[in-house]
């Protein structure tokens, strides 16, 4: 399949530069009060950096003096002690570092700590009990608020090395001649300009860089858990390209950080070597206006040995740790827009199917237009399908084998990408999203491992209380299971279990889960017609949206709509309106009735909505 990797934008759904300049207002706004809050720390790391401005402006002119009035005059002993004066104003310099230094830790830590306190709570609010759903969370924890507490140090060290040095050797500049500031300022002012002009849609190449890193780490990471799910689901193909597209994702965002890059040098190329070049050329015209040989001299000395590597360090900190610092801050602080976590559980929604009256809830997931093929030249399996699931409600998805069931329950639940049109999850895209915070899926084939049965009802839901796997257990009929295997921390074989076992327990962790969509996929097929019912009612109570790819018309019938597929085409309606209008629901609901022979009982209960076995699936 040879489908055009994602854009990267669409990871970081492409806001560009306007999103950048909105994080600098988000993060300044909670900066600010930071840096308040601590205005003792810079007060003191502006006291140790005015000696750093003493040294600076000393290195240069007290050369400058040595030549003119020591070594140029015959003066030697005249020179030598304005070179010692230049040695020793190095030593409260370097007193000066060791003070800066024990500052920064009072400015940075914190800024550590409370990252990580925001990262953990989001963690525990939004996303606990889904183990996948961890891998964004840990990033934030521990890579990202590394990143932040590595970039602000480095960036407060720059940024107060460069204000300092460069105010010492522009001061000591204007003390050589006012001239020298004509010839140097400019291609100063012009690289640092460039540079800046840069930040903000670099910020933006590197957010994209992030986003794609997170979504490869995620998807990854998602696959890896769900190996069992994937093949059972048959998703192994579109996982494979998802992957290839996240990768291809990842490499272009790469290329496009790389190209900003080049700008930034030539912006550092302008602003550190222009100057002493230009000093070079414009040097007998200065000499001619009254700069001394030593001025000369004492002018290089400050823009080799102090203004170059404190601008270099700026923009180095400016343009890798600021830019990965404002993305990283910002994702802490934007997560307090994040839309409200969805409620555990909605009860009492077996019926009701949309709405309820007052205003559109937002869908918990939506399908808009969308298109689905196997391949390139393969006929589509779904054709610009429209479909929105809202809180409460319950679908049945029925067709022929072959129609797409499995296909749309692949899509929707984010294991494969539509080819066209879009998956929306909770109101925003799918795409970036976590999928296992926001739908549970159950295949027709469920993964159970060895363990014990609490391991496995936890599964999707580590810490789930005892009263909750309890509560799951009696509601989806998991008892005498339970009871056979001797309680929830028998050891469990699945090999010894029957395929409905199986089942049965996985339908329990769906019932643990908390995820605010549930899919199940054929996921009842091994159990008789009255445990489905008692499994699939129970799962309707506990989960806020339900979508059943039904086997038994008993199945299609519990639902409040049923969505009828038939190749590309499909219809939507509540059971007895299919009734009347869909030949196809007409001729299933005729399939899925009891052969004449079967005992009348069963056929009444067909009749009376109760359902029998259809041996599909
Ligand atoms: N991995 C795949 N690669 C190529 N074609 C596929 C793949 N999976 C399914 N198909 C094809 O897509 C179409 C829809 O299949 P899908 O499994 O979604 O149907 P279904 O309604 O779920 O069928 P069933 O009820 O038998 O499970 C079928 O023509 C099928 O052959």
């Amino acid at each position: 399949m040879t489908r055009a990797p994602a854009p990267v934008s669409a990871l970081s759904d492409g806001a560009g530069p306007r999103r950048e300049r909105a994080a600098l207002r988000r993060v300044a706004a909670e900066g600010l009060p930071f840096l308040r809050a601590r205005a003792r720390v810079l007060r003191g790391l502006l006291g140790w950096s005015l000696l750093e401005f003493a040294q600076t402006f000393a290195g240069g002119y007290a050369v400058a003096r040595a030549l003119d009035d020591g070594f140029l005059a015959g003066e030697t002993a005249t020179g030598m002690l304005w070179l010692a004066l230049a040695a020793v104003a190095v030593v409260p310099a370097f007193l000066a570092q060791r003070g800066v230094f024990a500052g920064l830790a009072d400015l940075v830590e914190p800024l550590r700590d409370g990252l990580v306190r925001r990262a953990t709570a989001h963690a525990l609010t939004t996303e606990a009990g889904n183990p996948a759903a961890g891998t964004g969370a840990v990033s934030r924890v521990t890579h990202q608020s590394e990143i932040a507490r590595d970039g602000w140090a480095g960036l407060v060290l720059a940024l107060r090395g460069f204000v300092f040095t460069s105010a010492g050797a522009l001061a000591g500049l204007a003390a050589l001649s006012p001239l020298l500031l004509v010839v140097v300022l400019p291609p100063l002012l012009l690289g640092i300009g460039l540079f800046l002009a840069t930040l903000v849609p670099m910020g933006a190449r590197q957010r994209d860089y992030l986003d794609a890193d997170e979504a490869f780490a995620a998807h990854t990471g998602r696959a890896t858990a769900a190996l069992r799910d994937i093949a059972a689901t048959g998703a192994a193909g579109p996982m494979a390209e998802r992957t290839r597209e996240l990768a291809e994702a990842q490499t272009v965002a790469a290329r496009s950080l790389a190209r900003w890059s080049a700008l930034r040098i030539t912006a550092l190329a302008i602003g550190e070597r222009l100057p002493p070049v230009l000093l070079l050329a414009a040097a007998p015209r200065l000499m001619d206006h009254g700069l001394t040989t030593g001025g000369l001299i004492g002018a290089f000395t400050y823009l080799t040995t102090s203004l170059a590597p404190a601008l270099n360090a700026l923009l180095a900190a400016l343009g890798t740790a600021g830019g990965r610092l404002l993305v990283v801050l910002d994702r802490f602080t934007e997560r307090a827009e994040l839309p409200p976590a969805p409620a555990a559980h909605a009860s009492g929604n077996t019926g009701g199917g949309a709405g309820g009256g007052t205003p559109a809830p937002a869908a918990r997931a939506e399908l808009r237009q969308v298109s689905f093929a196997y391949g390139p030249r393969a006929r589509p399996v779904l054709d610009r399908l429209d479909l929105r699931l809202l809180p409460g409600d319950h679908l049945a998805v029925v067709g022929p084998s072959g129609s797409g069931k499995s296909t749309l329950v692949a899509v929707l639940a984010g294991l494969a990408r539509p080819t066209a049109g879009e998956v929306r999850w909770l109101g925003r895209p799918a795409a970036g999203q976590e999928p296992t915070a926001v739908r549970t899926l159950l295949p027709q084939q469920p993964y159970v491992f060895t363990g014990t049965l609490r391991d496995n009802l936890r599964y999707l839901r580590p810490g789930a209380p005892d009263g909750d796997l309890m509560a799951a257990v009696t509601a989806i009929g998991l008892d005498a299971l339970a009871e056979r295997l001797g309680g929830l921390d028998a050891p469990l074989d699945p090999r010894r279990l029957s395929q409905g076992e199986r089942q049965l327990i996985a339908l329990g962790r769906a019932h643990v889960a908390t995820a605010p969509l549930l899919v199940l996929d054929e996921a009842t097929s091994h159990l008789d017609p009255a445990a489905e019912a008692r499994a699939e009612t129970a799962l309707a109570a506990r989960a806020d949206t339900l979508v059943v790819v039904a086997h038994r018309l008993s199945s299609a019938r519990r639902a409040a709509r049923v969505l009828v597929m038939d190749g590309t085409r499909t219809e939507e309606g509540t059971p007895d309106e299919l009734l009347t209008r869909s030949a196809l629901f007409r001729e299933l609901t005729g399939s899925w009735a009891p052969p004449p022979l079967v005992e009348p009982a069963a056929a009444r209960a067909t009749r009376s909505g109760q359902g029998l076995p259809s041996g599909s699936g």
